[in-house]
């Protein structure tokens, strides 16, 4: 192992089940890289069918202890997990970024950030109301309680190894519900780190379960067991689709956080350099692997070749390398195929007429770094306007009129977040109100927070992460009639 932690106990290559660090039946493993460098950081184990039925049994077992736990005793074991997390951020960050490659910086602010979702949650485990109904007759009373679903599988990716556990677990627990998580392959580390955590803090054994390994063999189980009653999934729209028709069969819910196709308007009263300092944040955090990146830049054509040279400016400023480095504002992607498929969109962009202002090929820093790119000329008949670009690519479309610009901005399968910037408040609302998606950032490139719905619409997925939204995900409504006589 190349990392050096304060506490190497944080660093496990074991899943953890029902309370216990255990390898997999077969004792295979497999080797988990840095995108940075290439080095193996370690081992993760390799398990199947087996293991996560072992596992669901055992978070089936403590749900019946945990759901019946006092709400404000759930809290203080979530709030000293949180309190575990911020005392050992730096270490949790350098896991992060030896795993995923974001910078440094960015694995500090995930971490406080993935804090803030436990915290949010552990007091919103006190104030999961039911409600009274007006009875119509005078020997009834009507009711209303919440209670949690059960027991819950979570999928997460790769691209917010920590946050997404956070934002799933923590409501989920705070509601009652206990957890069967598979991370992704590529960034285990964050996800078991977590799990050291929350046994440190007094999570009960089988509460919290982390299997890693084979996804087919793991989703398959997870989506057939019938004790499994929500599944809630992060990642591509085609794997969200497939695991929603498996969970048909046994009629779970399911939340579905998927993937998105941002537009990022530049209207000509915007003001143009706050709205370059907001691309170069929704664009280029992560490497641009985020699903609320700004995918397709939309700019009025009276400040069009203004705003593209402003943004080609600031993003030579990027400084690309490895996240261990403190000066580092651009990592690498995260594996071969982001490499291809970032490279794909930018060559079939270029051969139909597109030009690269900068950028425009992979990066020298290493095998997995693409240089940050600014695009002009880009329109609808390139692969790029449709797809999720998942990579530091910058595409600006032109368009002449507000209609023009909505209408391009939701031509497309995707809800999920969209931004606009104009400094005229008739035009704000009238925006905000046309564009198709869950989320909208009007004079904002930055909207994700542990107080506010995290979600979308359309083929983006379905349910909404943070807020008072949150835990409601995880809790069942039971509706009472009762009789007062007899
Ligand atoms: N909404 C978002 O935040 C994300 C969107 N994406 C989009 O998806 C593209 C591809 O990324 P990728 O990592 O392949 O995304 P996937 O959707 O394939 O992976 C996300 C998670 O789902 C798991 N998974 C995949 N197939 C199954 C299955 N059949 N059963 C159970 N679990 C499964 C993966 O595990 P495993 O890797 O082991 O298959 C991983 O843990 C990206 O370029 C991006 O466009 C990706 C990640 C996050
Ligand atoms: O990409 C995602 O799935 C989540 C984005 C989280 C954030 O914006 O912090």
């Amino acid at each position: 192992m190349s990392l050096s932690l304060r506490d190497k106990s944080l660093f496990r290559q074991q899943a953890f089940i029902g309370g216990l660090w255990l390898d997999a039946d077969s004792g295979r493993n497999v080797p988990v890289y840095n995108p940075a460098t290439g080095a193996e950081l370690g081992q993760m184990p390799w398990m199947g069918a087996a293991e996560t039925r072992r596992a669901i049994e055992c978070a089936e077992q403590a749900l019946v202890s945990w759901k019946k736990m006092l709400s404000k005793d759930r809290a203080a074991i979530l709030r000293r997990w949180c309190n575990l997390i911020l005392e050992h951020q730096e270490d949790l960050a350098q896991i992060m970024t030896a795993e995923q490659g974001k910078p440094l910086s960015e694995s500090r602010s995930e971490i406080s950030s993935s804090a803030s979702y436990i915290e949010w949650f552990a007091e919103e485990a006190k104030r999961t109301y039911g409600e009274t109904i007006p009875a119509g007759k005078k020997d009834q009373q009507l009711l209303t309680i919440r209670q949690p679903i059960g027991v819950v599988a979570a999928i997460t990716p790769w691209n917010f190894p920590a946050q997404m556990i956070a934002r799933k677990c923590s409501p989920a627990l705070a509601a009652g519900c206990t957890v069967v998580i598979k991370p992704a392959p590529q960034t285990p580390y964050s996800a078991l780190a977590l799990a050291v955590l929350a046994q440190m803090a007094g999570l009960p054994d089988g509460v919290l379960n982390i299997v890693t390994g084979k996804a087919g063999e793991i989703g398959d189980e997870m989506t057939a067991n019938p004790a499994v009653r929500k599944l809630s999934f992060t990642g591509s729209t085609v794997v969200g689709k497939v695991l929603m028709e498996k969970c048909a069969l046994t009629v779970k819910q399911v939340s579905m956080e998927l993937g998105g196709n941002a537009p990022f308007i530049v209207f000509d009263d915007a003001n143009l350099d706050f709205a370059v300092r907001h691309v170069l944040a929704s664009k280029f955090r992560n490497s641009g692997q985020t699903c609320v990146c700004a995918n397709r830049i939309m700019v009025q054509s009276s400040v069009y070749d203004e705003f593209a040279t402003k943004l080609t400016s600031a993003v030579r400023e990027i400084k690309i390398g490895p996240g261990s480095n403190e000066n580092t504002t651009l990592g690498p992607l995260i594996d071969d195929r982001a490499i291809d498929k970032v490279d794909g969109l930018v060559r079939d962009a270029l051969s139909k007429g597109a030009k690269a202002l900068i950028g425009g090929t992979p990066h020298n820093a290493g095998a997995l770094f693409y240089a940050p790119t600014v695009l002009t000329g880009v329109t609808q008949n390139m692969q790029v306007f449709h797809k999720e670009i998942f990579g530091p690519v910058a595409p600006l479309y032109l368009f002449e009129k507000e209609e023009e610009a909505i209408d391009l901005a939701n031509a497309t399968r995707y809800g999920l977040a969209a931004y606009f910037f104009s400094r005229d408040v008739g035009r704000v609302w009238r925006v905000s109100e046309a564009l198709e998606y869950g989320m909208v950032g009007a004079n904002s490139g930055t909207l994700s927070s542990e107080a506010t719905p995290f979600g979308g619409i359309k083929e983006s997925g379905i349910g909404r992460e943070g807020g008072k939204y949150g835990i409601q995900e995880f809790l069942e409504i039971k509706y009472i009639n009762m009789g007062l006589e007899g």
